[in-house]
């Protein structure tokens, strides 16, 4: 059987409306995809908890998280199956520094889709750009 992974990744907005996208580096799993940045939720962790420190451990900042979640979406990759769940959050720290990926840019929800996302995160990407144009 697949094994099954809870991951929890940020939608972080700015002040202009633009979301941090991140891109996987070429040593991470799923190289070179852009994703939201986030990570898996550890045993005996909260949801939030678990993304406040994945955010600080990946891009050394801190984030304020909202209490609800955006959306929960499931993806069946070839060797596992992830739960993936969306919160939406703003940047508290003035500096985002990279640890682990290649790249991040903020984009509009209009050029989101111009991305190659990691596909477990595509109805994320369709729900924000809905979100907008209703
Ligand atoms: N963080 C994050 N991971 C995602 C997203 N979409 C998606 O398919 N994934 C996948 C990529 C990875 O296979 C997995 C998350 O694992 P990770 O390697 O980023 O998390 P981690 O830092 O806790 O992992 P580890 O290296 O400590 O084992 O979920 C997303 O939007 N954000």
């Amino acid at each position: 059987m697949k094994k099954n992974i809870r991951v929890v990744a940020a939608i972080i907005e700015n002040d202009h409306n633009e979301i941090f996208c991140a891109l996987r580096s070429s040593t991470m799993s799923l190289p070179n995809l852009w994703e939201f940045p986030g990570g898996k939720i550890e045993a005996g962790e909260r949801v939030h908890e678990a993304l406040r420190r994945e955010i600080s451990e990946e891009f050394d900042c801190h984030i304020q998280t909202s209490q609800d979640i955006f959306m929960e979406t499931s993806h069946d990759y070839d060797t596992f199956t992830i739960e993936l769940i969306a919160i939406k959050a703003t940047l508290l720290s003035q500096t985002v520094k990279l640890t682990e990926h290649a790249q991040y840019i903020w984009l509009k929800r209009d050029n989101l889709l111009s991305l190659n996302w990691a596909p477990a995160d595509l109805p994320i990407v369709e729900k924000l750009i809905q979100e907008q144009n209703p």
